[in-house]
């Protein structure tokens, strides 16, 4: 479970973030939605540990991560795809990979090697692709090749940052099912940025819209209302 108590974030003397609240319950998807700069990318990035708080608390499966460096979180199960993938373009899609084994200093080469054919069977268009330099995959095969170097650390919690973002219907599909089957795995928590209400509706059980820094509207499937976040999501 991760908990954020209140937490403010600043760029230089600029408030982003104003006493945010949230919960991503072990094992469940949690959507956080809202318009073009409202502060979830910061909100994200706050969580991996890449920009420091102003006030308020982290905690993760009951220990308080507020002050831990990133590095200290990627070891302790975070995992984060970034908007805008964040891939290495000139390096193979098996290289890339590799890459996702940083700070897993824990697996040894059997659990890697498991890893990795595990990885291929989720998205085994990367192990077709495996030897081609990253850079020359479609977008959809590039956000996959973000994912899998993520999965590939089998994170705790996984934090992306719209992966829908310029992606066609088709893969946004395959995105979708993939989010589904690893709740229904039920091994790891995921924190959604989505500003597709449609497809977080599909994919979450909770969902957190934010308007200029701040949580506005929140519920589970059952008591959200669809009709305000339409609103606030509107443009
Ligand atoms: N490095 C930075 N320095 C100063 N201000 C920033 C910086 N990065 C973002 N901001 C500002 O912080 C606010 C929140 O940006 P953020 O990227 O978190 O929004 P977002 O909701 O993720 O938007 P988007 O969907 O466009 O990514 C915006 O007003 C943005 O201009």
């Amino acid at each position: 479970m991760l908990e954020l108590h209140q937490v403010s974030v600043n760029y230089g003397e600029s408030p982003i973030l104003r006493d945010i609240h949230l919960q991503v319950p072990s094992g469940q998807v949690v959507c956080l939605m809202g318009r073009n700069g409202v502060g979830k990318t910061t909100l994200m990035k706050s969580i991996m540990g890449l920009l420091k708080l102003r006030s308020g608390d982290i905690h993760f499966e009951g220990e308080r991560v507020t002050h831990w460096r990133t590095s200290q979180r990627a070891r302790a199960g975070f995992g984060y795809v970034p908007q805008g993938r964040g891939i290495f373009p000139y390096l193979t899609v098996y290289e890339n990979l590799l890459m996702g084994f940083e700070a897993a200093e824990n697996m040894g080469r059997e659990e890697r090697e498991a890893a990795l054919e595990e990885v291929y069977s989720l998205f085994p268009v990367l192990k077709e692709m495996r030897h081609r330099v990253a850079g020359t995959l479609s977008g959809g095969q590039q956000q996959q090749l973000a994912f899998a170097r993520v999965l590939i650390r089998r994170p705790k919690l996984l934090l992306l940052d719209e992966p829908t973002e310029g992606i066609q219907p088709s893969i946004m599909l395959e995105i979708e099912e993939l989010i589904l089957a690893l709740r229904e795995r039920g091994e790891m928590s995921i924190l959604l940025v989505e500003q597709f209400l449609d497809f977080a509706l599909n994919v979450g059980s909770y969902f957190y819209v934010m308007e200029t820094g701040a949580i506005v509207l929140e519920g589970d499937a059952g008591n959200f209302d669809r009709a305000a976040a339409r609103e606030y999501l509107a443009v």
